[in-house]
C-alpha cells in the first residue's frame, strides 16, 4: 500500500531517513498529504541535534528512567535532580499522522515500515482503547498517545486544505499527565525532534509529568478531557485536594476522593484553584505589562514588577510554572528600565536558565545583554534618568544621550504599545 484515502484527500505512506542511532538505521515512518512531503527534512542531515533517549548517544548518563507506577502504567522518574530549565531527553517521532480515523490497514502498514527495533518499541506503548473502538492495536496506541505537531509553520498549505498532523514518540510519550506539571514539550520542525524539559527543579526520583489538558481550565473541564481522551481520572494533588502535594503523588496511598466525598471547604477551594487557573490564564491582557508600562512615567516604577510577582506566587501554587517565563523575562526588562543592575542580574539570569530548550533565542540575547547590561542593553535605566530629571537632580537627559544608544545591542520588545 502506498496511498490511501479519506473524505476525498489523498495521503501518502512515506519514510523519513534519519542519521543511524545505536548503529542502525533510523526511520520515521509517515502518512502524509503529498504536498506537505517536499516541506520535510530527508534525509535529514547529520548535523542535526541528535535524540537523546538512550546512553549510548549521550555524553553524560540520562537524567531519566522510566519506570513502572502503581496504577498509572509506565512513567519517567528523574535519576539525579534536574534543574529548571534542562534538557530531560530529545526524539523523534516513530510515527506522524493526521487525525482522522483510517482503515485498520493504514496503522499496521505505517508501523510495519519501522525498524524491527522501533516497531517494538511503539507496540509496547500504552493503549487506553479497547478493540471495538480500535480495531488496529497501532490506532489505540495512536490515539493514546499522539501529540500535536506542526508540520506547515510557514503556512505553505492554503488554509481551507490543512489538516492536523500528530506524532508517536516511544520514550517521550511515558510521560504522565498531572495538571501542575513540572516538564514541557517543544517540537522542532528543523531537526524533527521532540525536547521534554524540566519546567522547575525536579528532585532525584520525583515523576516527570506533563499537562495533557489546558491547566487553565477549571477541574471538571480537566477531568471530563482526560476521561474522554485518556480514560483516566486524574489524581494530581490540584483535583485531589485532600492529598498533601508531594514529590511523587504515585506512591501516595490514598486513594482519589469523588466529587460527592468533598466537603463544603474542600469545595470551596476546589473553586478557588479555579479561579486562580483563570486568572493566570488572562493574566496578561487583563493587568498592567512591560510593553505600556516601560515608556508611561505616570505609572508607578514598582507596577508591573509587583503585579507579576503575584502571578509568579499564583504559579507556585498551582503549579503552572509553563506560565512562567513571560512574568520572568519582563521583571527583568523591568529591571533594566530602573537601571538595577542586581535586579536584571538575578531575573536576567533565571531567564538564560529557563529559556535554554524552550526559546535558545531568547536565551542566548540574555546571555549577551548580562555580559555588560549598561552599554547592551538599549535605553538601560530610562526610567531612573526620567525619574532623576523629574527631581531635578539631573538636567534632561539630551536626546543626543538617548541616540547614543540605538544601536547598541537588540531590544527586546516593540517601542508601540501593544499590550
Ligand atoms: C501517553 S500515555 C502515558 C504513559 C503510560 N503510562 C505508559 O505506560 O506508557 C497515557 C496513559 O497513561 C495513563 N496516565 C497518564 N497520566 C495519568 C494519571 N495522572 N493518572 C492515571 N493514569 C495516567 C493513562 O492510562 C493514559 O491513557
Amino acid at each position: 500500500m502506498e496511498t490511501c484515502t479519506l473524505d476525498g484527500r489523498v495521503y501518502r505512506l512515506h519514510a523519513i531517513s534519519l542519521p543511524p542511532s545505536d548503529g542502525e538505521q533510523a526511520t520515521i515512518s509517515c502518512l502524509l498529504n503529498p504536498d506537505l512531503i517536499p516541506l520535510l527534512p530527508n534525509p535529514l542531515p547529520p548535523t542535526c541535534p541528535p535524540p537523546s533517549t538512550s546512553t549510548s548517544n549521550r555524553a553524560s548518563p540520562p537524567n531519566f528512567s522510566i519506570l513502572q507506577t502503581a496504577h498509572k502504567g509506565a512513567g519517567i522518574f528523574a535519576a539525579r535532580p534536574i534543574e529548571a530549565g534542562e534538557l530531560i531527553m530529545r526524539e523523534h517521532p516513530a510515527l506522524i499522522l493526521p487525525t482522522g480515523k483510517f482503515p485498520k490497514e493504514v496503522y499496521d502498514a505505517l508501523a510495519d515500515r519501522l525498524p524491527e527495533k522501533r516497531r517494538k518499541e511503539l507496540l509496547a506503548m500504552a493503549n487506553a482503547r479497547s478493540k471495538e473502538e480500535c480495531e488496529s492495536e497501532v490506532e489505540g496506541i495512536v490515539r493514546t498517545n499522539a501529540l500535536m505537531l506542526e508540520l506547515d509553520v510557514k503556512g505553505v498549505i492554503p488554509e481551507d486544505r490543512r489538516e492536523v498532523y500528530g506524532g508517536v514518540y516511544p520514550f517521550v510519550n511515558r510521560a504522565n499527565h498531572s495538571c501542575g506539571p513540572n516538564a514541557a514539550i517543544k517540537w522542532d520542525l528543523a531537526s524533527l525532534t521532540i525536547s521534554l524539559y524540566a519546567l522547575r527543579d525536579i528532585a532525584e526520583g520525583e515523576e516527570i509529568c506533563k499537562t495533557y489538558v489546558n491547566p487553565a481550565l477549571p477541574r471538571a473541564t480537566r477531568m471530563s478531557i482526560l476521561q474522554k481522551n485518556y480514560r483516566f481520572r486524574c489524581d494530581c494533588p490540584w483535583c485531589n485536594i485532600r492529598r498533601v502535594p508531594c514529590p511523587n503523588p504515585d506512591q501516595g496511598s490514598e486513594s482519589a476522593g469523588t466529587e460527592e466525598d468533598f466537603t463544603p471547604s474542600e469545595l470551596a477551594q476546589i473553586a478557588s484553584s479555579d479561579a486562580d487557573r483563570a486568572a493566570l490564564g488572562s493574566w496578561i491582557y487583563t493587568h498592567p505589562g512591560y510593553t505600556k508600562w516601560w515608556s508611561d512615567i505616570a505609572r508607578p516604577d514598582s507596577l508591573v514588577i509587583s503585579s507579576h510577582l503575584s502571578a509568579l506566587s499564583l504559579i507556585e501554587k498551582e503549579g503552572l510554572h509553563g506560565l512562567q517565563n513571560l512574568f520572568v523575562e519582563e521583571i527583568a526588562m523591568c529591571y533594566a528600565m530602573l537601571g538595577s543592575l542586581e535586579g536584571f542580574r538575578e531575573w536576567g539570569t533565571r531567564v538564560v536558565k529557563l529559556c535554554k530548550v524552550e526559546d535558545p533565542d531568547m536565551a542566548r540575547r540574555f546571555e549577551e545583554w548580562l555580559e555588560d547590561p549598561e552599554r547592551r542593553v538599549k535605553r538601560w535605566g530610562w526610567r531612573k534618568k526620567q525619574r532623576e530629571q523629574q527631581s531635578g537632580k539631573k538636567r534632561t537627559a539630551s536626546a543626543d544621550d538617548d541616540e547614543a544608544m540605538e544601536g547598541v545591542g537588540s531590544f527586546l520588545f516593540p517601542d508601540e504599545d501593544s499590550d
